[in-house]
């Protein structure tokens, strides 16, 4: 099976330290492979590279076969791989339609052309919708992002990658600073998500991780620990030492 992304000996350092190093991972169809490790393991790096807001050292990022290393991040989201961020990252003043219809849009040639109307671009408006929908908005379609929980402001940002259409999906921390119920229902959307997105989850919410992932990378110091399916990494020695400390959560 080709996997759906691909790294070979990704290494990025900045000046005398090295972030990422030496990095292959393979992400198939239709997985959650989520990345986790201690503050500072260089995850936010591997994500930074995998959409091409940095460039690597060393190594090379494929993508459905083909190499997309040192692309510009407006090539690789065109290509079909949709990121979210670390702090969210909406129009908050505009309503949820209105974020994904932008998000939609950035996909057009003539991206700059603010909300002309919507009839004059049905399938940006569709995409929107599918966006919203599958993000699980679709009733707040009218309400303005900043009037959203938190919670559902994350969602929301999950929405308008959503409405790019992407394949692939790569959400950083998309859990953050969230409750319980929320996170939950995030837990859920993901899941839903998984039966048609491959997905790299970075996340500190073990719990979360747990219960979705299929695949885990655990860094250290910007080297991979371990990876490989959820359960036999979990149960790794040297990973229960090194990180996850003999059962107890140290997060
Ligand atoms: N732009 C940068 N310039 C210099 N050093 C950086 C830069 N970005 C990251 N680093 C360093 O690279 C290392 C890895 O950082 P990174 O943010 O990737 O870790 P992380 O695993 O995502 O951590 P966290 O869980 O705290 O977000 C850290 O030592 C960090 O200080």
């Amino acid at each position: 099976m080709i996997p759906v992304l691909e790294t070979q000996g990704l290494s990025k350092t900045f000046g005398g330290l090295a972030a990422v190093k030496d990095v292959s991972l393979r992400v198939n169809p239709c997985e959650i492979h989520a990345i986790i490790g201690p503050n500072g393991a260089g995850k936010s790096t591997m994500v930074n590279l995998l959409s091409g807001q940095l460039r690597p050292c060393a190594g090379r990022v494929l993508f459905q076969g083909k190499d997309i290393t040192g692309l510009e991040p407006n090539r690789i989201s065109h290509l079909g791989i949709g990121r979210s961020f670390q702090r969210t990252n909406i129009f908050p003043t505009f309503s949820c339609l209105e974020n994904c219809w932008l998000a939609a849009q950035s996909r057009m040639k003539n991206s700059f052309r603010f909300f002309r109307r919507s009839e004059r671009y049905p399938e940006v408006r569709e995409r929107a919708e599918k966006g919203l929908e599958l993000c699980g908005l679709s009733r707040h379609a009218h309400t303005r992002a900043d009037a959203l929980s938190y919670g559902e402001q994350r969602q929301l940002e999950i929405g308008m990658v959503l409405a790019t259409e992407p394949v692939f999906l790569l959400l950083d921390e998309p859990m953050a600073g969230m409750g319980r119920e929320e996170s939950g229902r995030v837990v859920e959307l993901l899941g839903r998500l998984s039966r048609d997105y491959a997905l790299v989850l970075v996340e500190h919410d073990m719990d979360a991780v747990f219960s979705i992932a299929s695949t885990l990378t655990v860094m250290v110091n910007g080297e991979v620990l371990a990876s490989g399916p959820v359960d036999q990494v979990r149960n790794n020695p040297a990973v229960q030492q090194a990180y996850l400390g003999d059962g107890e959560e140290q997060y």
